[in-house]
């Protein structure tokens, strides 16, 4: 029996990463997309699951509070946690783009106002390229800020296109790819190997048939 406690991302994450762990074996019998329920107990294998919001499943992984955790490599990449990354699970795939408007792409000589919910990402993007740039950082709808003037472009997940299509707005640069991925705590990777080795090989035999 194993005894581990995987956080996972609550929204689009979560659903995909509850039907996959459920392909490996487990049973979460109380868990339904619409429950309000953040914690889903696994009586096969001992496996608790736990709800979080996606910036915060690399602090309890970081922490200690769960052993494990599923979570968008965006999330990874902006929230810097020192854990382990162990397996992609092609799941929540996606890219993260550079955005605005078809006919008003900004000069890159002079500082551009970008707005985003991934300042470090999007600041990391731009030292590259060695533009300078104004961050604003907001919390969703970033589609917005460039059509009421509060930035020039954006820096934003695109998957299907369809919120920038809808908003009049269009991909300039596509430069990173994203998906879900296994991370664990470091401690933990020791203390429980053969329970997080079990979830890596289960994982990552899916992932292989996600990503195929
Ligand atoms: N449109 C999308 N298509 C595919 N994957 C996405 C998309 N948007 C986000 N993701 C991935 O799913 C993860 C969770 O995103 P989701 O929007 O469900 O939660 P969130 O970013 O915490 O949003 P909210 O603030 O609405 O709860 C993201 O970190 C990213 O890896
Ligand atoms: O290319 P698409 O398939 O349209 O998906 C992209 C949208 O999905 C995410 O937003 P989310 O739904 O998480 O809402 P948010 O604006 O609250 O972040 C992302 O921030 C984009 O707005």
């Amino acid at each position: 029996m194993k005894n581990l406690n995987i956080a996972l991302a609550k929204g689009r994450v979560a659903d995909q990463a509850i039907q996959l762990l459920m392909d490996c074996g487990c049973q979460f019998d109380d868990y339904s997309k619409d429950s309000r329920k953040l914690i889903f107990s696994d009586k096969k294998n001992n496996i608790k699951v736990t709800l979080v919001k996606s910036p915060d499943v690399p602090v309890y992984v970081e922490k200690g509070a769960a052993d494990a955790g599923i979570v968008g490599k965006d999330i990874l990449l902006e929230e810097k946690a020192d854990v382990y990354e162990l397996v992609n699970l092609n799941i929540g795939k996606c890219h993260m783009c550079v955005a605005g408007f078809a006919d008003k792409k900004p000069d890159y000589s002079k500082k551009i106002t970008v707005a985003t919910k991934y300042p470090n990402i999007t600041k990391d993007h731009f030292h590259k390229l060695g533009v300078l740039t104004d961050i604003i950082k907001l919390n969703g709808s970033v589609e917005l800020a460039p059509l009421i003037g509060l930035s020039d472009i954006i820096v934003d997940i695109v998957e299907s296109g369809k919120t920038l299509e809808e908003n009049g707005l269009v991909v300039h640069e596509k430069f990173l790819p994203i998906s879900a991925r296994l991370i664990s705590n470091k401690v933990s990777l020791k203390t429980k190997n053969e329970e997080i080795q079990w979830v890596i090989r289960s994982l990552a035999s899916l992932a292989d048939q996600e990503g195929s």
